[in-house]
């Protein structure tokens, strides 16, 4: 399950990013923002965050404008590894070193089909386990 929010600059690319994953099977839990008036990024990046590390998702993916504001707001989350990508290469190689539990984007910036390529690249790719990255992430954590 991924946890899914967005501020009113993320909303229209939030649901289209619901339904592209409903045809990959992949389900949701949508935290918010339900409507196109103006709110806060903090809050959402906290929502998805609790649903991550509260176990009830795996992973998250936070839309704002710019995915900067969600991106600053989530990682000052202790768990929580976000990272705000543009391209495929990015989200894959986030997984794969940062064990990312969240990716952020931003939809005053890109399209939404390159939004789509980035997410299942982030959704398909797996952490490497290598040990010089889990020391590396250690370190993040304390
Ligand atoms: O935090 C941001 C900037 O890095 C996000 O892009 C927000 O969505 C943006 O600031 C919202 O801007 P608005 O003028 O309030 O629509």
């Amino acid at each position: 399950m991924i946890a899914i929010g967005s501020d009113h600059g993320g909303i229209e690319l939030k649901e289209q990013m619901i339904e592209h994953l409903k045809k990959r099977e992949i389900e949701c839990k949508d935290v918010g923002c339900y409507s196109k008036e103006s709110c806060d990024y903090p809050v959402y990046a906290k929502k998805v965050a609790g649903e991550i590390l509260s176990g009830e998702c795996e992973q998250g993916i936070l839309i704002c404008g710019t995915g900067i504001g969600m991106s600053m707001a989530a990682n000052k989350i202790k768990g929580i590894r976000a990272a705000l990508c543009g391209d495929c290469f990015s989200a894959q190689m986030t997984k794969e070193h940062n064990n990312a539990n969240v990716l952020c984007l931003g939809a005053r910036v890109i399209g939404s089909e390159l939004a789509f390529r980035i997410a299942d690249t982030f959704i398909d790719s797996k952490f490497s386990n290598d040990e010089r990255h889990i020391r590396r992430i250690n370190m993040l954590e304390q």
